[in-house]
């Protein structure tokens, strides 16, 4: 085994689950009852937000109960790193979003950073309104902006650093099927 997967491994042996996979996928149900029954009559435009919302995305859409336009975009500030930096876009959306709603998509929702981000840049591409959904919603008070908060939002989590369901830890764990800590962070 390399020494890579060797300290992975010993990084979920020795994770705190915080949420396990059925408490997430109740609340995955939740949120799309929730968004079908706000955007079934506003023909929404969805963005996955890549690479942490792929997993949340790819289970919600199959329960929105309305015709879905899915695309994605992929902007990035944590990298390999447990702090975030300057928001760097891999790729804007192509989509033309002018008087449309909007829907981003996202595993969580942190300091908020990366998320109003891509809200003001569907609103300067025309967009009517933009609505976001996050899986989780970490609970501290360093939010971009105060009281920030997604328009559906799935779980509130304690303020660790995170992993599973989208969520990576140097890159690695997005497919855990549940939402840990990592030990001592
Ligand atoms: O609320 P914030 O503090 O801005 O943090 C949230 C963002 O951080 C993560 O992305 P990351 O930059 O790690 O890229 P990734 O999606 O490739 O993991 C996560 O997927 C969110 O997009
Ligand atoms: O806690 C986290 N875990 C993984 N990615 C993240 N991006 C922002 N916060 C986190």
């Amino acid at each position: 085994m390399t020494d890579t997967v060797a300290e992975l491994n010993q990084v979920m042996a020795e994770a705190d689950c915080l949420v396990s996979e059925q408490q997430v996928q109740a609340a995955v149900q939740s949120l799309a009852d929730d968004i079908s029954e706000r955007l079934k009559d506003t023909n929404p435009l969805l963005f996955c937000v890549m690479n942490g919302g792929l997993i949340l995305t790819g289970q919600l859409l199959p329960r929105l109960k309305f015709p879905v336009q899915a695309e994605y975009l992929h902007a990035t500030r944590y990298r390999q790193e447990t702090t975030g930096g300057i928001l760097e876009w891999k790729l804007q959306p192509e989509a033309d979003m002018n008087g449309r709603t909007v829907l981003i998509v996202d595993d969580i929702l942190d300091e908020g950073t990366t998320l109003c981000a891509i809200a003001d840049y569907c609103l300067a591409h025309g967009a009517r309104e933009v609505l976001t959904a996050v899986l989780v919603d970490k609970q501290h008070d360093r939010k971009a902006r105060p009281g920030l908060k997604a328009d559906f939002t799935g779980l509130e989590v304690e303020d660790r650093f995170l992993f599973g369901y989208g969520m990576d830890y140097k890159g690695y764990w997005r497919n855990a099927p549940g939402i840990y800590a990592v030990k001592g962070l």
